[in-house]
This record gives C-alpha cells, structure tokens and sequence, in this order.
C-alpha cells in the first residue's frame, strides 16, 4: 500500500486538521519540487524588487507631473530624438491656438476691448478656428496670431490670467511664433518642457541610475491630476517605493479648470492630506515639489498677494502677516531658486548674495510650504471629511519638501540627486536592509 502523506497548500488549518489534500509519495515529492521553485522565483522577484524601485507622481492637474517626468527622460534616458521633438509641434501649435482662443473668450467676459483696428478680424479668425478639429497652420494662421498677441488689449488680458484658464505656457510660446511659424522649426528641450498635453492615461516611464557601484532601476508612473482622472490612482499604489508630491506654489489666485468654483491651492492642500493619510500609502514617504516657483516670483512682481487668497478662507489659515521666515528657511528657499549663481561656495553667502529675490516670494513660498508640513504633523486639516491619523500612524513613513521649478533642467537635477539617496534609504528600511 502506497505512504498517505499529507501537504498543505495555503489557508488550511494545523496538520490533521480537513481542508488538506492526501498525496500519495511521488505526489508530495513533485509538490515538494514545485514548492522549491516557487521559493526561487519569489526570491528572484524579491531581488528584482529591490533593484526596479517604483515611483509615482501625484498631484492636481497642471501641477507639473508630466514636465518632472519629461525631465527625467532628458536627465536619465537619452532625452528626445529628432523625430520625437518634431512630433510635439503640434502639441505646441495648440497651445498657441488655446492660449489666444481663452484670451479672445475673456475679453469679452472681463469687458477688455481690442486696441486695434485690424485686431478684430484676427479675433474673429481665430473664434471661428474654434469650431475647427484641424488646428491650420497656414500664413494666414499665423499673421492673425502675431496680431492679435501685439494688441495691448490682449497683453491687458494676459496680464489677468488668474481671473480665467490660460495655460502657463501661454506666453513662452506667443513670445516665439516667429520661430515657431518656420518651416525649420524643431522644438528644444525648453520648448518641451514648456508644452502642455493633459494626461489622460497612466504613462510609464523606466530607467536606470548608477548609484554606489550598483545601477538602480527606476519605474515611474505619472497619472492625469484633473478631479475626473483621480479614481485611477489607486491602481498604481501597489508596490510604490515613494510618492512624488507636485505643489503647485503659484495656484494662490486661480481656481481649478475643471471646477471653476474650487480654489487650485485649496484643492491641492485637500488632495495632499488624502495622500499623507491613505491607508493604503501608510508605509510610503512623500517627496513634496513645491513647484512653479519662477510664476510665484513672477506673480508676486505683479502685485499678487497670497494675503487675498487667505481673506476668502477666514479662520482656516494661521496669520501670513505676523508669520515668520527664519533665515534657514530663506537660505533653503534662495538655493533652489533658478539663476543662482553657482561659483559661490559657501551656502550662506550664496544665499544672501541672491538680491534680486523680493523678500515676499520667500516669505510666501515659505507660509505654503508650512501649510503642506502642518498637514503632514496633524496641526491643520483642510478636508473635514478626512480623520487625521495620530503620530505613530504615520511612523513608518516621512515627507521630505523641496522647491522646484519643473521647466529647469538644473534645478531638477540637483533635486532628484537629492531624492534617489532618499528613496534607495526609505526602500532599504522597508525591506529591513537598514
Ligand atoms: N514656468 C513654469 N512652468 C511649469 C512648471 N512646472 C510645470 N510648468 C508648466 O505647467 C504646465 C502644466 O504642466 P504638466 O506637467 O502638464 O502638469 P500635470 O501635473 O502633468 O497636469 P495633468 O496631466 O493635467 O495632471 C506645462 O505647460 C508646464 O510646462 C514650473 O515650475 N515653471
Ligand atoms: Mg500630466
């Protein structure tokens, strides 16, 4: 008679106990082997784990994601090709239509009229160019938007963005419609960067890092930031090593595009709070990118003033006027601000060498900055319908902030240097190597 032997396979209760299977020797044998292979391949997969650290970028829409992602590929994989850059002219012939489309829409509703004569034609042009699924690229295209962008009226209304949608990009690319008109024309990085595309699908990028006589792979996952494209982030939190948080510090005076009642900087406090506690990202630390800051310097040179923003939400903010900037914090803010001037060596003397950033951009960047980190020490909730988790809830895990501006390439570099020590830290922690 044949040895009953009995195996095991997942949930069954002690051994003897039903639920379990009787194999005959050779039967438990050939499991025994599988079992052995089955080792070997989740110890292959768990060393394969440890090499392809997964990240992901969060944050609402138009907050920068896809422009850190565009980087990384200038930064770390061999950037963008000939054909590839030539691909993204129409992407950028869009933004132009767009951005002088919303302008033309906005005159009208902030009652601006055109300055001159011949302007109202090419006004007119280009509202019936709205209609149109093909954006026209002809010399007639073209001369109306020269036009139209050299009316003061049109500046006049550029000058008010914040009171409507206008892409960021909107005068980066007006500013150039010679060059861009050209027959001749490949975008640069710059031009690349710059250009806006919303997404609307999970993008995956890979690529590998030399660190420490090791190469590290990296596997980053940028999703759509718009309120409708959210429901599809929880399908990228599995496995996620660190969270790239894109803060948008210039959002003070918008509202959202997609909910023009809904304050840009409010949400973007709201969605970070959901993150920091999400149980599912409860041992995943945050890297938060304070980003946009050339829009926020530029803002502030206009006269735009955060306290505006603060007078609308009563109570809920602690006091700008009263607050505080220690002079780390300045130094901290100056660093990362582009056109530094990199030959100094000494931190500090960098820092206060930096006279040509007003004291109210640092002072603003900083009051933001604060609200994201009050948020992450459970000192101010912003979405009541959110519970904040005690102290030792968020103990396996940690936010670290770094201001940014997504469209320079130096700047980010130095950034994400800073980030991978802390990623290839936290994911050794997790996995108890550390
Ligand atoms: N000047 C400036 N522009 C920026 C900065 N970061 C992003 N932008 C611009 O802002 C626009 C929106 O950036 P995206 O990277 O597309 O934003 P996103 O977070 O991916 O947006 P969704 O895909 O809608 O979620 C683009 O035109 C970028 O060039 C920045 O730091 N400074
Ligand atoms: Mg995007």
């Amino acid at each position: 008679m044949q040895q009953q032997v009995m195996a095991c396979f997942g949930g069954c209760g002690p051994e003897g106990e039903g639920g379990g299977v009787y194999l005959s020797s050779h039967e438990a044998k050939i499991a025994r082997m599988r079992d052995k292979e089955l080792t070997k391949l989740l110890n292959k997969h768990h060393k394969e784990d440890m090499k392809r650290l997964k990240l992901l970028l969060l944050g609402t829409g138009e907050s920068g994601k896809s422009t850190i992602t565009k980087q990384m590929k200038i930064i770390h994989i061999n950037g963008y090709s000939f054909a590839e850059r030539l691909e993204k002219i129409k992407d950028i012939i869009r933004n132009v239509r767009e951005s002088l489309l919303s302008m033309v829409g906005a005159m009208h509703q902030l009652n601006i009229p055109l300055q001159n004569e011949e302007s109202r034609a090419s006004a007119d042009f280009m509202l019936n160019q709205a209609a149109r699924q093909v954006t026209d690229t002809s010399d007639e295209f073209w001369d109306h938007c020269e036009r139209l962008w050299a009316d003061p009226g049109v500046q006049q209304c550029y000058d008010r963005s914040h009171e409507y949608q206008l892409i960021d990009c909107a005068k980066y690319f007006l500013d150039k419609i010679g060059e861009i008109r050209s027959p001749n024309y490949a975008p640069s990085d710059q031009d690349i960067l710059r250009c806006r595309a919303i997404t609307t699908s999970i993008q995956h990028i890979e690529f590998d890092v030399p660190d420490a006589g090791q190469n590290v792979k990296f596997s980053v996952y940028d999703v759509g930031g718009q309120q409708g494209e959210r429901k599809k982030w929880i399908q990228v939190f599995d496995s996620v090593v660190a969270i790239l948080y894109l803060g948008d510090t210039s959002c003070f005076d918008q509202t959202l595009r997609e909910d023009t009642k809904k304050s840009r900087l409010i949400e973007s406090l709201e969605i970070f709070e959901q993150v920091w506690n999400n149980r599912f990202l409860r041992p995943v630390s945050i890297l938060l990118f304070l980003n946009k800051i050339d829009i926020l310097a530029e803002k502030i040179a206009k006269g735009r003033k955060l306290q505006q923003f603060l007078d609308q939400h009563p109570g809920v903010f602690p006091d700008y006027e009263t607050s505080v900037v220690s002079s780390y914090e300045r130094m901290e803010f100056v660093e990362s601000f582009p056109g530094g001037h990199e030959h100094t060596s000494k931190r500090r003397s960098r820092s206060s060498s930096r006279t040509d950033i007003n004291p109210d951009v640092v002072k603003t960047a900083v009051y933001i900055k604060n609200l994201f980190t009050k948020i992450v020490r459970g000192e101010l909730s912003i979405n009541k319908t959110i519970q904040p988790h005690p102290k030792e809830w968020h103990q396996n895990h940690s936010c670290e902030y770094f201001y940014t501006c997504a469209v320079d390439t130096n700047n980010v570099k130095k950034v994400l240097e800073g980030c991978r020590t802390l990623i290839i830290r936290k994911h050794l922690e997790r996995f108890g190597i550390l």
